[in-house]
């Protein structure tokens, strides 16, 4: 449920959905993210399923195939793809995780090395996701709930970039809500 009952205020191809995983669903996927190693790299803790992703380069490469995705993280994918009738099958999927004060600077996934169609998958606590547009300068909140998806294409997906604050709170209609450890995973399409 919203907080405070807002409304998402998203870009054009922006698709958010509250509860899309179930509350088992939810459960099983951050018992098994908990049961994996980290990589500790970044500022903030990832996990790297399917295809290795270059920070760096900000590609995949040929040489960065680790495997299948794990059957939870599969079939998670295979629900969106159905759900929105996606034309590919999610073959990457990346795992972040937020201890409050951490965040994601605001970028546009890479559009060389992953097709046009990106959902992530929240779990554990609420936290504001912005929008920004650089060519009009406006930006959009979205309050991102533990169970939801957003489903990011077309302008949302390259015309838009998209962050979270490095904030231990988030503002929401006045109020002060504070954030704890949230995880999110990040299905994609990484064209081999
Ligand atoms: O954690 C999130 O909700 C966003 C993650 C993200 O934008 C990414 O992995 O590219
Ligand atoms: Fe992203």
């Amino acid at each position: 449920m919203n907080d405070l009952f807002e409304e998402p205020d998203l870009p054009l191809g922006a698709t958010y959905l509250d509860a899309f995983a179930s509350v088992e669903e939810a459960a099983a996927l951050q018992g098994f993210v908990d049961d994996q190693p980290w990589l500790s790299s970044l500022r903030r803790r990832v996990q790297h399923y399917g295809w290795r992703y270059n920070y760096q380069k900000r590609q995949g490469g040929s040489e960065a195939f680790i495997g299948p995705l794990p059957d939870l993280l599969n079939s998670l994918g295979q629900q969106v793809g159905a759900h929105f009738s996606l034309p590919d099958v999610f073959n990457q999927a990346i795992v972040n995780e937020y201890e409050p004060g951490q965040g994601i600077s605001a970028h546009i996934d890479c559009v060389r090395t992953f097709d046009p169609t990106v959902a992530i998958l929240s779990l554990g606590s609420p936290c504001t996701m912005v929008f920004s547009n650089p060519k009009s300068g406006q930006t959009r909140l979205c309050r991102l709930h533990p169970r939801s998806l957003l489903l990011l294409q077309g302008e949302a997906r390259h015309g838009w970039a998209h962050g979270i604050p490095p904030r231990k709170t988030d503002k929401v209609q006045g109020l002060t809500l504070p954030r704890s450890r949230r995880i999110s995973i990040t299905f994609r399409c990484v064209q081999a």
